[in-house]
């Protein structure tokens, strides 16, 4: 199986941000330790730095059951990671989405010592194609006051609807360079706790605005603006419940696991589904993960941030089987109300409309159709609706229940197409409830779920014809209602061995 979610990398900044690297982080032990060409290559760390501070050996990053986590190997300095110093141990620490780790031999948080100090941020997915963006900040400040956001007009904008329009102004004041945060729906983060009024930018801080992550160095702003790349990581996912134990009288109850202990992990543009026989868990299995039902055990994260907590929710959305739109309005006033409910305040009129007409555009629904009400469109239009309505507040990850249930052949084949399409084209993931295993060819992976809602297997559909050892899908439905502790115990194992 393939889990190419699990890919991690290091922004690494040294010698006062004149030098900016990112490091794509292997799987095993990514060492770190200081090198100088001096040195033999043989002896060249996989993470080789500069500073004074670092030592030879001295520490290093590896991912574990899918977890990332930093151990030090007996360094001089330690490490501080999110601000706390971690020196002289050698216990793993959880690495998460944004983690800072900074070896400096100033203990007051992460303060450059004559630029020699090094900092490093822990990102998850694959960045090394990508340009970081440098903002001379101090030089703009040099014509007066700064703004950020996503408003064209803006002195930095930000490409990203997770941002203001002015989210907020840098300025001069006495000496140092304030922050303040003027959208009052939209908290910024700085070093992870919530910008309240002004705030002094210290060198190396970690400003994060809506999902953009920003650092300020020697009156430089560094930042990557967030592309898709969301991964969802299910862990140890459960839910039990109270059933009345039929061998008892009365109002006796007994646990009953309906949801068994599930991991797996979502990446981007990627279509899902979620196949089983009835009973096997799908629909309970979709609602612990968008939080509708409540898990008794396990965790979702999204980008390595527990799901619950993180402000990455809008990430999701949810389309359910009965289509909740209003028959009797029309498709365009239809996705204007969503606009009107879910996009920001200070969304302008010509955005919102762009945003409309792009969802509808990304489910094909033509210009034609947009004064149609919708009890005039056919089942597979309407779901097209129901579906664009969900894209508005764009996120990354869709969950569809049976998405294709009740269409004829043709019209089901287009709207999974068209579901395609939204994963490949427009890097959504979609997670899709399904009984039919027509055009299940066009998914990009399956996750099979067993009776008592055990994971048994989740790879490509060619992959699951070999591991079933099925020519045609549909037998493996009853070889997994035969066998399902063996295949879900397999696919237990394999999981946490590949990562
Ligand atoms: N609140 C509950 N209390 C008791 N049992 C429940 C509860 N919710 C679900 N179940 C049981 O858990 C099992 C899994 O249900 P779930 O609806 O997730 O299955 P499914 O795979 O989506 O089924 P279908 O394909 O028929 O929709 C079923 O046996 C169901 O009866």
């Amino acid at each position: 199986m393939d889990f190419e979610g699990s890919t991690a990398s290091l922004l690494i900044l040294q010698d006062n941000a004149k030098k900016i690297d990112i490091v794509t982080l292997k799987k095993s032990d990514n060492t770190i330790g200081r090198f100088s060409s001096k040195q033999d290559d043989s002896q060249r760390p996989d993470i080789a730095l500069t500073s004074q501070f670092v030592s030879r050996d001295h520490g290093c990053i590896f991912d574990k059951g899918g977890r990332w986590y930093y151990q030090d190997r007996g360094s001089q300095n330690g490490i501080f990671i999110d601000g706390r110093r971690t020196a002289h141990d050698t216990h793993a620490y959880r690495l998460k989405n944004g983690t800072i780790l900074y070896i400096g031999g100033d203990a007051s948080f992460m303060k450059m010592y004559k630029g020699e100090g090094v900092l490093m941020i822990f990102l998850l997915g694959d960045y090394s194609n990508q340009q970081w963006e440098r903002v001379a900040l101090h030089g703009l400040l040099d014509r007066g006051e700064v703004t950020v956001g996503r408003a064209p007009s803006c002195d930095i904008v930000l490409d990203s609807f997770s941002v203001a329009q002015v989210q907020g102004i840098f300025r001069r004041q006495n000496g140092g360079i304030v922050y303040r945060n003027t959208a009052k729906k939209h908290p910024a983060l700085l070093d992870h706790h919530p910008v309240r009024n002004d705030v002094v930018l210290k060198d190396n801080d970690v400003l994060v605005l809506g999902r953009v992550t920003l650092i300020y160095t020697s009156g430089l702003l560094i930042y990557l603006a967030p592309q898709s790349g969301e991964k969802l990581t299910v862990h140890e996912l459960c839910r039990v419940v109270q059933v009345r134990d039929p061998r008892q009288s009365g109002f006796h109850k007994k646990e009953k696991t309906i949801l068994d202990h599930v991991n797996v992990e979502f990446t981007s543009s990627e279509l899902v589904a979620v196949l089983g026989t009835s009973g096997a868990g799908k629909s309970t299995f979709v609602n612990c993960v968008i939080g509708y039902e409540k898990a008794t055990g396990g965790t979702v994260e999204i980008n390595g941030q527990d799901f619950n907590t993180s402000a990455e929710k809008s990430l999701i959305g949810y389309v359910p089987q009965m289509d909740l739109i209003r028959p009797n309005l029309t498709v365009m006033k239809t996705l204007e109300y969503v606009a009107a409910l879910r996009l920001n305040g200070d969304v302008t009129q010509q955005e919102r409309r762009q945003k409309i007409e792009a969802c509808l555009g990304a489910l094909d629904i033509t210009s034609a159709k947009w004064g149609s009400r919708i009890r005039e469109l056919s089942g597979g239009e309407r779901k097209r609706v129901s579906i664009a309505s969900e894209l508005i507040s764009d996120p990354k990850l869709l969950f569809l229940d049976e998405p294709t249930s009740g269409l004829d052949p043709k019209t089901e084949k287009l709207l999974v197409l068209a579901l395609q399409n939204l994963a490949h084209r427009h890097g959504k993931t979609l997670i899709v409830i399904t009984h039919t295993l027509k055009n299940i060819e066009a998914f990009d992976k399956i996750l099979f779920m067993g009776p008592g809602g055990r994971a048994c297997f989740y790879g490509s559909p060619d992959q699951a014809l070999s591991f079933f050892d099925v020519t045609d899908l549909v037998d493996a439905y009853d070889k997994v209602e035969k066998n399902v502790e063996t295949y879900a115990r397999y696919y237990r194992s394999q999981y946490f061995r590949e990562r």
